[in-house]
């Protein structure tokens, strides 16, 4: 096969320094020498194949998953990896399995809930993989509510112990990853009830489940997978499990205790800390899927910009080239903006990150001041960015017309893994409610003269910002970052305000929160959006050196703000922040950038890094080689290893002989 670059003639159009870019997308030097290293050493490894994935039955398809994760740990010991490394050796090996809830879930929790004692006794274990652990919260009847989980752990003073039990069907543990068939163990979320029979709401257990002997489950665990779920592949290699407990005893010091204690005697103590630091897991977990959404939607994007580049349709003159799909304005006016996107996840989780160690830090000592702000920007970046890219990577698919519908073409499994993001870590509309009540109380406190900080300082100005009106009079006014943001601003001001005094209209606040919630829904996602522009703009202050890397992202900036503001015309305009014409001009700023973000568009999706391994995409190949690899493909599939198929002699022939025996009749 001829080893072309067809992408070639793209990446020479260039006008900025990919290497630099390439730094900038990592983080820093240091992870861009990292994720590049890990994501080779996987990809040169036959182990870690990943091209047959969508034809395994079930059961083959898990095997190979455990064998690949028990590859990837060995890797890990023989090379001597960092914690670093080895996370993204797992990232890159690209399969969802046990260790993401190991590593990802059972390790944090213990680490944010457990006191020395019982962090000392556990973590070595974890760390060593002596014991696998999952996070075993979600019921088969309870989800969302945290708070109406029914699996009870009753104190027995008798015995110094709890007594695990699942009261009911619904309250039969359901959908924790890595519970089906491989955890030993799980944090087990149950309602603590003492002596006294009094609930104490739920907290957290460290139970067994399994032998570490012959893997059996243990007296009184009744333990399965759930069954398979969408798509093939995807996330049907995670094992997640049902889990039913009849009256399992586990010691009294596997209760996490550093937040609250059962003592010898049956007494609760509660530390001097928020009751909801048992939610912090989440918290931490919500953070990382941010991360995680910039990759999968770069991945997707890479994917559809390098195919837009190869394919053409239309266009051909005196029976010359067809246009390249990418040079049509609704090609780029629905890719651009996902591109746009990436870049701005990428930077809203790296900030995100950042806040999240600082509540950390100020959680050591004993500050809680920024726990709320910390919850509703993870709960509400997390719903913003799986919403968008699980829609966008549809969108890819559709914009790589019919052979995105291939599974070569890697979007319908990218789908169908990414989707239940949504979904996981809190369903995206139960945190966005979370982020309503969080700027709800703000607003309701600046009367008082209380003085927001953070991403809802922004309502400290809430009087100017509820007169103010856009000063743009022509197309360019809009490339000016504090005319965006003003914007942007008084956009989720006037939609918070407009929600707060709905809200007093109601005798009791609940009923308003329910009445409201679509309401409250989309002010939520407005100042989430605010969040996520503020900190593009926030980026492009910092020195990013490289030739014309600043200037992308400047025009990826715009492209991302100005592209929301084109979706959401209907609230910058009814809210009185822009006029109909402002809009409109904003609209002819949009389709310039789209003009330079063409000859640009392959350079940015190179940016990522990402190896054709990591990809697993026919369309998206480096080299843009689409249509002889197809044709390969093609004759690859099982189907075709006969000329006549399997069922032939007993369904087709019949039938064709019954047509033409009809035919003569
Ligand atoms: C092609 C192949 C590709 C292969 C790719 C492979 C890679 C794939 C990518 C994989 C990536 C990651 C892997 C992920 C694995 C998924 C694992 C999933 C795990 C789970 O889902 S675990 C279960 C998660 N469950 C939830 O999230 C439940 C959601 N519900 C809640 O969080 C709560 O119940 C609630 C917040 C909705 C309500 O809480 P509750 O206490 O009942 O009530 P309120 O009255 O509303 O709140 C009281 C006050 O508490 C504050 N609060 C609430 N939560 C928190 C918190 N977390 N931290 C701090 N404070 C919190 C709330 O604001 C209230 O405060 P107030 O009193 O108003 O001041
Ligand atoms: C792939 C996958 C992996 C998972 N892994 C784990 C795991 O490892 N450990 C674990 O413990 N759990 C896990 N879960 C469970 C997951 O955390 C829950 O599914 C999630 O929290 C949503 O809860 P639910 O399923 O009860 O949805 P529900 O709350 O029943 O939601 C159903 C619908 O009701 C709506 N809704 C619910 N409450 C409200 C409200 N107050 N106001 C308005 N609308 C509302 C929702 O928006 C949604 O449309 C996983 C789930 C999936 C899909």
């Amino acid at each position: 096969m001829e080893d072309v670059d067809h992408l070639a003639h793209e990446r020479s159009k260039a006008q900025f320094d990919v290497e630099e870019m390439k730094i900038v997308w990592a983080g820093s030097r240091h992870a861009f020498e990292v994720t590049d290293r890990m994501s080779r050493l996987v990809a040169s490894d036959p182990i870690f194949r990943k091209d047959n994935r969508t034809l395994l039955p079930r059961k083959e398809l898990f095997k190979n998953t455990l064998r690949k994760a028990a590859h990837a740990w060995k890797r890990i010991i023989e090379l001597r990896l960092t914690e670093e490394e080895a996370s993204k050796l797992r990232f890159f090996a690209d399969e969802p399995n046990f260790t993401e809830l190991h590593w990802g879930m059972f390790v944090p929790f213990i680490k944010g809930q457990g006191t020395d004692e019982q962090q000392k006794k556990w973590l070595p274990l974890a760390y060593k993989m002596q014991i696998i652990g999952c996070y075993a919260q979600t019921e088969l009847g309870h989800g969302s509510n945290v708070q109406g989980l029914e699996t009870t752990a009753t104190f027995d003073p008798l015995t110094d112990e709890f007594v695990i039990h699942s009261p009911t069907l619904a309250s039969s543990k359901w959908w924790p990853g890595g519970l089906g068939k491989v955890s030993t163990h799980a944090v087990v979320f149950a309602r603590l009830i003492i002596t006294d029979d009094r609930d104490y709401g739920v907290h957290g257990f460290i139970v067994q489940l399994r032998s570490l002997d012959d893997h059996l489950p243990l007296p009184g665990i009744t333990v399965g997978d759930i069954g398979n779920k969408f798509g093939s592949g995807a996330y049907n290699t995670m094992d997640n499990g049902l889990l039913r407990f009849d009256n399992v005893r586990i010691p009294r010091d596997q209760m996490l205790m550093r937040i609250s204690q059962v003592t010898r005697e049956g007494k609760y103590v509660q530390s001097n800390v928020p009751r909801q630091l048992v939610y912090g897991t989440m918290v931490y977990v919500r953070q990382t899927i941010v991360a995680d959404a910039s990759c999968a939607l770069a991945r997707a994007v890479c994917i559809a910009t390098r195919y837009s580049a190869v394919r053409r349709q239309f266009g051909s003159q005196n029976g010359g080239v067809e246009t390249q799909v990418i040079d049509y304005k609704t090609q780029q006016n629905r890719l651009f903006p996902l591109l746009a996107s990436a870049y701005a996840f990428r930077f809203v989780g790296e900030w995100l990150k950042w806040l999240y160690t600082d509540v950390t830090q100020r959680l050591q000592a004993k500050d809680f001041s920024t726990l709320p702000e910390a919850h509703a920007c993870t709960a509400g970046l997390k719903s913003l960015t799986t919403t968008v890219t699980a829609d966008s990577i549809e969108e890819c698919r559709k914009l790589c017309g019919g052979h995105g519908y291939l599974s070569c073409s890697g979007l319908p499994e990218l789908f169908a893994v990414y989707i239940p993001a949504c979904t996981y870590e809190g369903d995206n509309v139960v945190l966005l409610l979370q982020v309503a009540r969080f700027l709800m109380k703000t607003v309701s406190q600046l009367p008082s003269g209380m003085k927001p900080v953070g991403t809802t300082a922004y309502l400290g100005r809430v009087e100017d910002l509820m007169q103010c009106h856009s000063t743009v009079k022509k197309a360019e006014d809009w490339l000016n970052p504090s005319v965006v943001l003003e914007v942007f601003e008084a956009r989720a001001t006037r939609l918070s305000v407009a929600c707060a005094q709905n809200l007093s209209k109601f005798a009791k606040q609940e009923e308003g929160f329910l009445e409201l919630a679509a309401d409250l829904v989309e002010a939520a996602v407005a100042h989430c959006q605010l969040i996520v522009v503020s900190k593009f703009i926030e980026k492009l202050q910092e020195d990013i050196p490289g030739k014309g890397v600043k200037e992308q992202l400047q025009t990826l900036c715009y492209v991302y703000a100005l592209n929301l503001l084109h979706k959401h015309l209907g609230d910058f305009v009814a809210t009185g922040c822009i006029t109909p014409k402002q809009a409109s001009l904003a609209n002819d700023q949009l389709r310039s950038l789209y003009s330079q973000v063409r000859p640009n568009a392959v350079a940015l999706v190179d940016s990522f890094n990402y190896t054709d391994h990591y990809l697993s995409s026919i369309l998206g190949r480096y080299d843009g080689n689409v249509y002889p690899k197809l044709y390969e493909e093609a004759w690859k599939d099982p189907l075709n290893e006969s000329v006549v198929p399997d069922g032939y002699h007993e369904y087709i022939r019949p039938l064709l002989k019954q047509q033409l025996r009809n035919a003569r009749l």
